[in-house]
């Protein structure tokens, strides 16, 4: 398999960046934050999500946000929809994809969604059926692909079971997610081999985590076996609520980075991509998780 020329990237900056954030963020915030990132040339960005607003309060202004958004023809605006009451309110804002989030840990799912992995996959089939009815698309997150914060490792087995179930209701494509960011190059592999049992690489995004700064290893490793699809966090924002030691997204400022110096394309004005991660930093009161924004900031400010 050759390393692809082009890769799409989804940033998850306003949902996953944000959800977890103890501040207020009030949804002007979150709507240009979302408009930078669209005006650098991001085509997939993942806005909100319609969960319960006692386990996630940030993210309860979901409508507020949606309703705020001056959308860009030929970007695609997602939503993260656990069970059919969040889908429901989802679908009144007209998300492009609908994102169902299961995990390979059956720990984790409980502790995230309150259910267990069985119980998750009888909640999102109608969320699935309605959404395709509807003609919206859907994305299935797959947590927990290589570690989890309460079972530890998890096995490549249990990705594929995940996978085969999320199929199975009609998923559409998949996201590898290294939840608490312990995958190594080789385990990566393995839960993206895994995914591949029941999806085709077209179908399959990596979602790597940073915490010993290997996420980058791990872009590579996914690229080399076709994976041209990737979830980042402008600023390296976030990570989720539910995974305790867990450290950010990698950040989209040096995914870009990475991906331009090997000569992929991606469509993403970098420079625009770091003054986006820039804005939503100086909101929050803190340097950027991007080592390449702060080493380009360095340089324009020298
Ligand atoms: C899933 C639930 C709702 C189940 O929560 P539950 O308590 O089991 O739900 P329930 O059906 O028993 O309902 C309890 C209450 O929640 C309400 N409720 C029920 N559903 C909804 C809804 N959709 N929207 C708003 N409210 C809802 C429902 O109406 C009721 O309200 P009450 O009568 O008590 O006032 C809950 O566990 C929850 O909200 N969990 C939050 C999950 C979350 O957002 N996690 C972070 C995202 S996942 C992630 O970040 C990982 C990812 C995707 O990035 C990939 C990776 O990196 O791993």
């Amino acid at each position: 398999m050759s390393i692809p020329s082009k890769v799409r990237l989804i940033d998850v900056g306003p949902r996953d960046g944000l959800q977890n954030e103890k501040q207020p963020v009030p949804a002007a915030v979150k709507i240009e934050l979302v408009h930078r990132l669209q005006a650098a040339g991001i085509k997939e960005i993942e806005v909100t999500s319609y969960v319960s607003p006692k386990w996630v309060p940030q993210m309860a202004d979901n409508h507020e946000v949606m309703a705020g958004l001056t959308r860009q023809s030929g970007v695609r605006y997602s939503v993260l929809t656990p069970n059919l009451k969040g889908y429901e309110a989802a679908v009144l804002d007209k998300p492009d994809e609908i994102v169902v989030f299961g995990a390979a840990s059956e720990a984790f799912s409980q502790k995230n969604i309150n259910c267990s992995i069985a119980e998750s996959i009888d909640r999102f089939a109608p969320v699935v059926a309605a959404a395709k009815a509807a003609g919206i698309a859907v994305r299935g997150a797959m947590s927990c692909t290589v570690g989890c914060p309460y079972e530890g490792e998890i096995a490549p087995e249990r990705v594929a079971y995940l996978a085969g179930l999320m199929k199975g209701i009609g998923v559409e494509r998949v996201d590898v997610a290294d939840t608490i960011g312990v995958g190594t190059p080789r385990k990566v592999q393995a839960a993206i081999e895994a995914a591949l049992h029941h999806f085709g690489i077209d179908q399959i995004s990596g979602h790597f985590h940073d915490t010993y700064g290997q996420a980058l290893s791990n872009t590579l490793a996914a690229l080399e076996l076709g994976v041209w699809n990737f979830q980042s966090s402008v600023a390296g924002l976030g990570g989720c609520p539910y995974a305790k030691g867990a450290t950010g997204n990698v950040a989209t400022e040096d995914v870009v980075y990475l991906l331009h110096g090997m000569g992929i394309h991606t469509g993403i004005d970098l420079d625009a991509l770091v003054d986006a991660g820039q804005f939503i930093s100086e909101y929050l009161g803190r340097p950027s998780g991007s080592r390449v924004a702060r080493a380009l900031l360095a340089k324009r400010a020298g």
